[in-house]
């Protein structure tokens, strides 16, 4: 938030010294509780709605069956409604005709002759059993026989192929329960005992606001300094997904007069308002300020003993929940799912969402902080003997640690961190994890993607997981993946990957990157010299800022050769990336660094190539035959992705 910078480290209150908004921190039961105590009970309002509108929305009242279903009993087969006990002698050798009566009863037909003793009516599937008559026989079961009668050579049990009146539902049995969101299925239901219209429970209009001067809507381009506004479509999106129907009203800036106003118009319009950012402890953090002036009792909690999730609010004007959640997006989604969506479903009318849950072995210990409990987001991989949860965390500013997951973990607040190895219980997301087809654990590439797309084609799940080469080549001797993407340089040897890889593993050749130096195009330093004189341009002007690479890259090892020793402005700047090094250049943060071509090429920056880098796999030879990685083998090799390859800028080894 560009505001909090402003106001960022003197204490706000500056005659006590102490801070005006500090949080005063609940455990998660605690918040939860006081903010249901100010909310609930209170009823659920209701709605009268046609079968077809009526899909997604909870049941306002238990539905009971007002008929039998069937209505009345009926045959399940074409044939021919017989007393059973007019066949009780029937045998192969000594057959028994039966006289036919005078009709036949199709679907829809109401009969009108008893079926005597000694006779049998010819009935279709689905016709009503005549009086007198207690089973059916097959028609091809039997034989026509002189004088319209049938002949049948085995005997029948009572009961035979009908289905009685109220088997299927029964009148006067509870149908569906309240709270039953209707779907296909109970639609099929309702319509078979004959009712067009139920009673639903409405559905909460919910108002979103995101907060910030530095959001900017999708589809406009990006200012300097702006991001995307995620959490707006995100936590409308999971409004829809739980009983409400979100409205969403858009990003207001960090300003008082505006936030309020905007925040009294959504509250007078809506059930719920849900804002997100601006709820820590910046100076731009308006939002739970102004909820004091929106109604009462207000705020019911603000900070909470949980990570993601820290500066959540919750509050309540005047019967109507408020909630801000933290501005980014992971502990937002999450805070949303984890204490929001009970909230809303319960104003909806549904039931508590039940979590499916799994084990699954952690296999790297994960540290957490004391005092907060705090939830990791996992992906699921199939292991040696087992689910393997591994952690997506890019933290809580990231996106993807919450998208990719495919459930959460729990870690308890005294704990300071979960061992590796630990057999953890995970909460799905969803109610059916499928394992991936493959799994990809180590450095990630774009190349990468352009290898897998023939295989998502052909509806294989590929799971990539970056966790970086050495973090990958530790999972690829646990077993946990197919091939583990590295790029790593060997000192020693002078090469790359080979000498990194020991029994069990394999090295799948994957193509090389030229790695150079980038500047911006038109900066007469760089421009058209060599590596060798770009630096020593760079080292002449005191003025210029490099950015450099973290230790452990073989980009850095690059970069301490070229700077023998030197330590130009800028060289404490140690990204972890190439698309970092990028960014810091073409935003002018740094005169020149060092990145691979397709990067350098994709942000239009001028590139002195120096040395190419090989991106290989290590690959699980104890899983080579599966055919997912035979589809991997194949694409590598393929016209197709070699073509895209060579066109993106990666050269095949
Ligand atoms: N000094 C302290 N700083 C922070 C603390 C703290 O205790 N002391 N808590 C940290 C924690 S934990 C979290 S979580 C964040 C949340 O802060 P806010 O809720 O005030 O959120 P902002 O400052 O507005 O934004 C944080 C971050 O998220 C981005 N953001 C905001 N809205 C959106 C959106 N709609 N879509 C995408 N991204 C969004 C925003 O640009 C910031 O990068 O505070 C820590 N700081
Ligand atoms: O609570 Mo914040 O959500 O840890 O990142």
């Amino acid at each position: 938030m560009a505001r909090k910078t402003t106001n960022i480290s003197p204490p706000n209150n500056r005659d006590s010294g102490e801070q005006d908004q500090f949080l005063t921190i609940l455990s998660r039961e605690e918040a939860l509780q006081r903010f249901e105590a100010a909310l609930f009970p209170r009823a659920i309002t209701r709605e009268q709605r046609g079968l077809a509108d009526a899909l997604g929305s909870a049941l306002a009242d238990d539905v009971v069956a007002p008929l039998d279903v069937p209505p009345f009993d009926r045959s399940n087969v074409d044939g021919f409604a017989v007393r059973s006990v007019d066949l009780s002698s029937a045998t192969e050798g000594t057959p028994v005709r039966l006289a036919l009566n005078d009709e036949a009863i199709a679907c829809g037909t109401a009969p009108t002759k008893p079926v005597l003793s000694g006779t049998a009516t010819t009935i279709a599937t689905g016709g009503p059993l005549p009086r007198g008559a207690d089973a059916i026989v097959m028609v091809e079961h039997t034989q026509p026989a002189d004088g319209f009668a049938i002949d049948v050579r085995r005997t029948v049990s009572p009961g035979q192929f009908v289905s009685y009146a109220g088997s299927d539902i029964a009148r006067g049995e509870t149908l569906l329960r309240a709270g039953t969101v209707i779907g296909s299925r109970e639609v099929g239901m309702l319509a078979a005992c004959g009712i067009a219209e139920v009673s639903v429970a409405g559905r909460p209009r919910v108002a979103v606001i995101s907060t910030g001067d530095e959001l900017v809507q999708p589809g406009s381009p990006l200012r300097p300094a702006a991001i995307y506004d995620t959490n707006g479509a995100i936590v409308a999106a999971a409004i829809d997904e739980n009983g409400g129907d979100a409205v969403f009203l858009g990003a207001v800036p960090d300003d008082d007069a505006q936030l309020e106003a905007a925040m009294r118009r959504a509250l007078l319009e809506s059930d719920m308002l849900v804002l997100s950012g601006g709820t820590s402890k910046g100076a731009g953090d308006l939002s739970h300020r102004i909820i004091g002036r929106l109604g009462s009792p207000g705020i019911t909690a603000h900070g909470v003993a949980l990570k993601p999730g820290k500066p959540l609010c919750l509050a309540v004007c005047d019967g109507k929940p408020v909630v801000i959640l933290p501005g980014f997006p992971t502990s937002a989604m999450f805070t949303f799912h984890d204490m929001i969506v009970p909230v809303l479903r319960r104003m909806a009318g549904m039931p508590p969402r039940t979590d499916a849950k799994v084990s699954a072995k952690v296999p790297i210990r994960i540290a957490s902080e004391l005092g907060r409990t705090e939830f990791v987001m996992v992906s699921l991989v199939e292991g040696r003997d087992g689910l393997i949860a591994y952690p997506t965390g890019k933290g809580s500013g990231a996106i993807t640690s919450f998208a990719q997951a495919d459930g959460f973990l729990r870690i308890e607040t005294l704990a300071d961190h979960m061992p590796a190895d630990t057999e953890a219980e995970v909460t799905l997301f969803t109610r059916h994890v499928r394992a991936p087809d493959l799994v990809i654990i180590g450095s990630h590439c774009t190349g990468l993607d352009l290898v897998t797309t023939p295989l998502a084609r052909a509806g294989l799940i590929v799971r990539s997981i970056a966790v970086g080469s050495l973090g990958g080549l530790a999972a690829a001797r646990r077993g946990e993946c197919d091939l583990a993407p590295i790029h790593l340089f060997d000192d020693r040897t002078e090469t790359y990957n080979t000498p990194f890889l020991v029994e069990g593993l394999e090295l799948l050749p994957g193509w090389r990157r030229m790695q150079g130096i980038v500047f911006c195009r038109g900066d007469r330093r760089f421009e058209g010299v060599s590596a060798q004189e770009a630096v020593r341009a760079a080292l002449a002007d005191p003025s210029c800022i490099m950015v450099n690479r973290n230790q452990g890259a073989g980009t850095r090892i690059l970069i301490d050769r070229l700077l023998g020793g030197a330590r130009p402005e800028g060289y404490w700047n140690q990204p972890r990336s190439h698309n970092a090094v990028a960014a810091a250049v073409a935003q002018r943060r740094a005169d020149w660094g060092m990145t691979i071509a397709p990067v350098a090429r994709a942000s239009d920056l001028g590139f002195i190539p120096l040395a190419e880098e090989y991106y290989d796999f290590a690959l699980v030879t104890a899983r080579k035959q599966r055919p997912a990685v035979q589809a991997f083998l194949d694409a590598l090799v393929s016209d197709e992705i070699r073509t895209a390859l060579d066109h993106a800028g990666f050269r095949r080894a």
